[in-house]
C-alpha cells in the first residue's frame, strides 16, 4: 500500500479552476495530490468523477479524496456509492471538521457554485487537520458500514 498521504482529487466541468487552486493549496502543505481530471472544461457527467475518485480510497490507494461539482451534491452522492466511502458536503467549516470527528469522512465535496475560493480553502484545512474521535461515534460509524440488517 502507498503511502496515505495522498489525495485524490476530481470535479466536473464545473470546477477545474478551484480544483487546480486546491491541488497547489494542499501540495503546498505536503499532501501528496493524485488529481485523475478532467482536464478540459468541455461538459461531462460527475458520477463518472465521483465513482472513479472514490475507488482509489476505497482501496487505500489515497487517505482522502476532494470532489467538486457545481453544488458537489450529485458528485457527493456517486461516491458514496462506492463501498467504504463516506463523504460529505460542506460549505462551512464547522461541517468540514465535524464530518471527521463524528462520521469519520475520507472524502469532502465542495461546491464550487456555492462557496468562494478563500472558504473553500478553509474548509479543505479544516478537514485534512481534523482526526476521527472514535467512541460512540465509531461505533455508528460501523453501523454505517455493516449489513444493512444492522439497523433493524
Ligand atoms: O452540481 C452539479 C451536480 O450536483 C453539476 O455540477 C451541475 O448539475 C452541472 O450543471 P451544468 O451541466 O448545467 O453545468
Amino acid at each position: 500500500m502507498k503511502a496515505n498521504n495522498r489525495i485524490v482529487l476530481s470535479s466536473d466541468h464545473t470546477a477545474l479552476q478551484l480544483r487546480q487552486t486546491i491541488a497547489t493549496h494542499i501540495s503546498e502543505r505536503g499532501w501528496v495530490v493524485v488529481d485523475i481530471g478532467p482536464t478540459t472544461a468541455e461538459s461531462t457527467h460527475y458520477p463518472a468523477h465521483g465513482k472513479a475518485a472514490a475507488e482509489f480510497v476505497a482501496s487505500g490507494d489515497c487517505r482522502f479524496g476532494i470532489l467538486l461539482c457545481g453544488t458537489g451534491q450529485g458528485i457527493m452522492m456517486a461516491a458514496n456509492k462506492v463501498r467504504g466511502i463516506r463523504c460529505g458536503v460542506c460549505s462551512d467549516t464547522f461541517s468540514a471538521r465535524m464530518v471527521r470527528q463524528h462520521n469519520d469522512a475520507n472524502m469532502l465535496s465542495l461546491g464550487v457554485r456555492v462557496v468562494g475560493e478563500g472558504l473553500a480553502l478553509e474548509i479543505v484545512d479544516a478537514f485534512l487537520s481534523a482526526g476521527f474521535e472514535g467512541g460512540r461515534h465509531g461505533t455508528r460509524v460501523d453501523m454505517i458500514e455493516a449489513e444493512s440488517d444492522a439497523f433493524s
